[in-house]
């Protein structure tokens, strides 16, 4: 997952981007990148690190123009470094820069047919570079005039749906003429797009998750439908229109159990309510398994369990108190790369109050267990607080499957729970009992009372992969190009070259 943001304003707009941008830091720690246009010039920043370390003043102060784009990254193809931070740019047609959040699943085809056939050059390893050259290239096959229209980039963003598979929610903008988005067609990633009224005119913004609209003073008008595209035009002109064939609006559950931030809401579920409701049927579940349990306390593991926890506690009858204190100037374990580095993390981000752990029987609760960084060490940290028993409940299902769709957790070995039972997993990160939500509960939490949502994207839990062209082979070429042993040979080679 990474944050995309667009903006097409009245006034100067790389201010409020960069604010968007930290309002979206969460989805992506490892890089950054604006893009500006001014007088038919494109201006471009980006780099690796998170947003206040990527912009100075004076990247500011040259980021000039009314219309721009802007991206945290995550990666899930290629390295974490400085040359594929995006937006990326190609020169034609027109000029266009281009942010991702997903991962496409025929990257390597594409990359074969646009060499091949296409003839352009796509100089990294990331799939989001592929992307944007199957937009530029589909778009100058349209053999466009100087004048681009909004129906120029419906029937480009046709052509990318008809050629790419797998997640894709994009922003982009054309030098001098827009700003456009699309999601896949089936909604995988998220976007919303929003309008405020300026005492000069309208203006737009599009970006991941509505709490970045709702920080920068913009009012959600509403999601990107799966499969639809959005222009603003440089005249700050709206235009939709839906380019799919056949759109099924599926998004990752992954987002309301932990990507997403809770003050959001995506496809018109509130990720704070779907939280909430994950605490209830957890709760629910934990009194089925010990109707007669004998927790004292129930204890989340900041941040994201919080909102779950504290409904766990409520429905069990059981104080919540807060037993581990965050430290503010550590980001996301899970997102960060390498496994030695997320596994140091944990303890310098967070430590126990003891006196909530003293001769108690503590329920620990977390949002997902997928590699078991957190949950082992944090079990023994209750233990070293002076527990008497340590009992862990995961607010979502086991995570046993790669994700393919934008989140980094391609080798199925590095999952704790993908050759274990739940008997296995309690040992295996020290807790004295273990529960998990099922999957039946965690959709009907986030779903709730018959919300339109057909599907969503299940896979690591189920295994079940939505876009119908992910299978074995393809997983162990993801698994041999990007596990934590395969990235660490990969990037001292990378370093290799560069000396
Ligand atoms: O089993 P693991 O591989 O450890 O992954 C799961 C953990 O990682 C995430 O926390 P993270 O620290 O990334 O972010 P948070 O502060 O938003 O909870 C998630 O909330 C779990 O706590
Ligand atoms: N997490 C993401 O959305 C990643 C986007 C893109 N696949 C990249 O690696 O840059
Ligand atoms: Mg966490």
């Amino acid at each position: 997952m990474c944050g995309i943001i667009g903006i097409v304003g009245q006034e100067s707009v790389s201010p409020r981007l960069y604010d968007g941008l930290t309002l979206l830091q969460h989805r992506g720690q490892d890089a950054a990148g604006i893009a500006t246009c001014h007088e038919g010039r494109l201006i471009l920043r980006r780099g690796a690190g998170l947003v206040r370390d990527v912009f100075s003043t004076g990247d500011m102060q040259r980021l000039e123009g009314t219309m721009g784009i802007a991206h945290v990254r995550y990666p899930t193809a290629g390295t974490s470094g400085q040359a594929e931070s995006q937006p990326f740019y190609v020169n034609s047609p027109y000029g266009i820069v281009m942010g991702h959040n997903g991962n496409l699943t025929n990257a390597d085809v594409l990359k074969r047919e646009l060499f091949e056939s296409d003839l352009r050059h796509i100089n990294t390893q990331s799939d989001s570079e592929v992307l944007l050259n199957v937009f530029a290239h589909e778009l100058q096959d349209l053999k466009p005039s100087t004048n681009l229209t909004a129906d120029m980039i419906f029937s480009t963003v046709a052509a990318v749906h008809r050629r790419c598979r797998g997640a894709y929610a994009v922003i982009g903008m054309v030098v001098g003429r827009g700003v456009f988005a699309f999601r896949d067609p089936l909604g995988i990633r998220p976007a919303v797009i929003g309008h405020r009224q300026s005492e000069t005119g309208t203006e737009y913004a599009i970006a991941s998750e509505s709490v970045a609209l709702q920080g920068l003073g913009f009012n959600l008008l509403r999601d990107i439908a799966p499969g639809e595209a959005v222009y603003i035009d440089v005249e700050g002109n709206l235009h939709t229109e839906q380019c799919a064939q056949n759109p099924v609006l599926s998004p990752c559950i992954f987002e309301y159990v932990y990507l997403a931030r809770p003050d959001s809401i995506i496809d018109n579920i509130s990720v704070y309510k779907s939280r909430l409701r994950m605490g209830e049927t957890l709760a629910r579940r934990i009194l089925q398994e010990r109707p007669d349990h004998d927790i004292d306390v129930v204890i989340p593991i900041p941040d994201t369990s919080r909102t779950s926890a504290l409904e766990v506690a409520v429905n069990l009858g059981v104080k919540y108190r807060e037993g581990f204190i965050k430290n503010r100037y550590i980001g996301r374990t899970f997102i960060m790369p390498g496994q030695q580095l997320r596994k140091k993390s944990v303890r310098q981000k967070l430590s126990p109050i003891d006196l909530e752990f003293n001769g108690k029987t503590v329920l620990l609760v977390d949002d997902s267990i997928v590699r078991g960084t957190t949950s082992g060490q944090i079990v023994q940290m209750a233990r070293d607080a002076g527990a008497k028993k340590v009992y862990f409940a995961s607010a979502s299902p086991p995570v046993r499957h790669p994700n393919v769709y934008g989140i980094d957790m391609p080798a199925v070995e590095e999952l704790i729970a993908h050759d274990k039972d739940t008997a296995e997993i309690e040992k295996a990160i020290g807790a004295d009992w273990l529960v998990y939500q099922t999957i039946e509960d965690l959709i009907e939490a986030v779903r709730y009372d018959k919300h339109p949502i057909e599907d969503f994207e299940t896979s690591c839990f189920t295994g079940e992969y939505i876009t119908g062209d992910v299978d074995k082979n393809y997983l162990d070429a993801l698994e041999k190009l990007r596990s934590d042993n395969s990235k660490r040979q990969q990037s001292s080679a990378d370093d290799l070259i560069v000396l």
